[in-house]
C-alpha cells in the first residue's frame, strides 16, 4: 500500500536518521522543504522532496495537501493517561484558595486518584484510558509514554501496567511504559516510608519484570514524597531489572535530584520548574534530556520551566503533556507547543523540535520516530490550510489539524 501526499506547502522537520536529538542553538533550525511531496509505503516514509521531483510515482492513494503544512506527529514523552475518574472537585477547591500541597496533605491529590483506581476494575480502567488515547491521536500525538503510579499497591500497580500493555497492543501509536510505584507514599506507610520502598523493590519490581510490563522506572523526587536516598535506591533497583530511569524532579523544590538522576544515567529529568546552576552543569555533562511540562505550570499556576536558560546553555529540551487527573487534565500537545512559545519564550522552531524529535529521544525511540526521514515510521500531521507553521502556536485556541496519519494509515 502506497500513499502519496502532494503539493505540500511546507514539509517540516527533515532530519538524517543519525540525528537523535537537537540541542542548544540548533533548536532554532527546523529543516524544511517548500512545495514538497511525501511518499509512504505501508507504515514507513519512503521518499520525499520538491514537487518537481515527484515524477513517475504511481501510488495507491493520493492526498493533495495544497496550502497545508506536513510535519511528524507529536511525541509525548510524559503522561499519566491511565487513570480512573477525575479530580474536578480539587480543581474547584484550588480556585477557592487551597494549594496543591494542602490538598495532598489532607489525603487528596495522588492518593485520591489511587483510591479511585484501586476500586476500578481493569476493563473499566482500560476503556476510560483508551478513550483518552484515541482522543489525543486525533490531536496529533503519534508516540506516547504512559506511567503507572496511581495504584500504589502491588495489585493496583500491576493492574495499571497491564492496562498500559493492552493499550500498547490495541492502539495504533507507539507506546512506552514507565513504572512509577514511587509516586506517593500510601497512607498506611505514612510513618514507615522505608517499608513502602521495600515493597516497591522486593515485591513490585520482580513481578513487573516477570511480565515484562515496563521500559522505564520513575520516582517523584520531591519534599513530602521521595527523598534523594529513596530515589537513589529505587533507581538502582530498577536498573538491575533493566529499567532506565526517567524521573519527576524539581517540580516544587530543587535539592539535588537532577545530579542524582544524571549519576544514574537517567534518560530524562522531567518538570524542572525549579532549576539551579548545579542542575544545568550536571545536565551539560550528560546524555540526560530535560523535559518541560508547560500545561502543568499553566493549570497549577506554578513557574514555567526556564527553557531559555536550558537552551542557551547548549542543552536539548523536550516538551510533553503530563496528561493526568490532578495537575494537567489535558493531553493536547498543540496547546503544549503554543504555551511553550507564549509563556516560555521558545520560538516555534524550538517548540516543534522539542515536541517531535526531542520528545522521541526522551522515550528512546528517536531512531524511528520524531522526524521526516526515509525509513522512519510514517506518523504524520497534515494541517488545515494555514499561512505558515508559526500560525500553529500563534492561533492557540483553534484546531489546525486536518488529518493524522499513523503507520501510514489515515486516522478516521
Ligand atoms: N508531580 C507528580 N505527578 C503528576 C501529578 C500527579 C497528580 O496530581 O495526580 C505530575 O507530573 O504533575
Ligand atoms: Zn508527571
Amino acid at each position: 500500500m502506497t500513499l502519496l501526499i502532494t503539493n505540500i506547502k511546507e514539509l517540516l522537520q527533515i532530519r538524517e536518521r543519525t540525528e537523535l536529538k537537537v540541542s542548544g542553538a540548533d533548536m532554532k533550525e527546523l529543516p524544511a522543504i517548500k512545495n514538497a511531496f511525501l511518499l509512504i509505503e505501508n507504515d514507513v516514509i519512503m521518499k520525499f522532496g520538491e514537487m518537481n521531483h515527484c515524477t513517475n510515482i504511481d501510488a495507491d492513494k493520493v492526498i493533495d495537501a495544497s496550502g497545508k503544512i506536513v510535519l511528524p506527529s507529536w511525541c509525548d514523552s510524559h503522561s499519566h493517561i491511565v487513570y480512573a475518574g477525575n479530580r474536578e472537585q480539587e480543581f474547584v477547591d484550588r480556585i477557592n484558595g487551597l494549594t496543591y500541597e494542602e490538598i495532598a496533605n489532607r489525603g487528596g491529590g495522588i492518593l485520591n486518584s489511587a483510591e479511585e483506581l484501586q476500586n476500578t476494575d481493569e476493563d473499566s480502567l482500560y476503556e476510560q484510558s483508551l478513550k483518552r488515547v484515541k482522543n489525543i491521536i486525533k490531536l496529533g500525538t503519534g508516540a506516547l509514554e504512559i506511567k503507572s503510579g496511581y495504584g500504589l499497591t502491588v495489585d493496583a500497580e500491576l493492574k495499571m501496567l497491564r492496562v498500559i500493555k493492552r493499550i500498547r497492543e490495541n492502539a495504533p501509536i507507539k507506546i512506552k511504559a514507565t513504572f512509577l510505584g514511587a509516586h506517593a507514599i500510601p497512607k498506611i506507610f505514612k510513618s514507615d516510608a522505608d517499608a513502602y520502598i521495600n515493597l516497591i523493590i522486593n515485591d513490585m519490581l520482580p513481578l513487573i519484570h516477570k511480565e515484562n510490563l515496563a521500559d522505564f522506572i520513575d520516582v517523584f523526587c520531591e519534599k513530602g514524597y521521595f527523598s534523594l536516598e529513596h530515589t537513589n535506591r529505587i533507581l538502582k533497583a530498577g536498573l538491575e531489572y533493566g529499567l532506565t530511569p526517567k524521573i519527576h524532579v524539581n517540580q516544587f523544590n530543587a535539592f539535588g535530584g537532577v545530579p542524582l538522576a544524571v549519576k544514574n544515567n537517567a534518560l530524562s529529568v522531567d518538570h524542572l520548574e525549579e532549576l539551579t546552576e548545579e542542575d544545568i552543569n550536571a545536565l551539560k555533562a550528560s546524555n540526560t534530556i530535560p523535559v518541560a511540562l508547560p500545561s502543568c505550570s499553566y493549570f497549577l499556576s506554578i513557574p514555567y520551566t526556564p527553557a531559555r536558560k536550558l537552551i542557551n546553555a547548549g542543552l536539548a529540551l523536550a516538551l510533553a503533556s503530563d496528561y493526568n487527573p490532578g495537575s494537567t487534565p489535558s493531553g493536547n500537545m498543540n496547546f503544549v507547543v503554543s504555551t511553550a512559545c507564549i509563556k516560555m519564550k521558545m520560538t516555534p522552531e524550538e517548540a516543534i523540535n522539542a515536541a517531535t524529535i526531542n520528545g522521541a529521544y526522551a522515550m528512546g525511540i528517536s531512531e524511528d520516530y520524531g522526524s521526516i526521514t526515509t525509513g522512519k515510521k510514517a506518523n504524520i500531521i497534515i494541517t488545515k490550510d494555514i499561512p505558515s507553521y508559526n500560525y500553529l502556536p500563534y492561533a492557540f485556541g483553534d484546531n489546525h489539524i486536518d488529518q493524522v496519519i499513523i503507520n501510514g494509515k489515515v486516522v478516521e
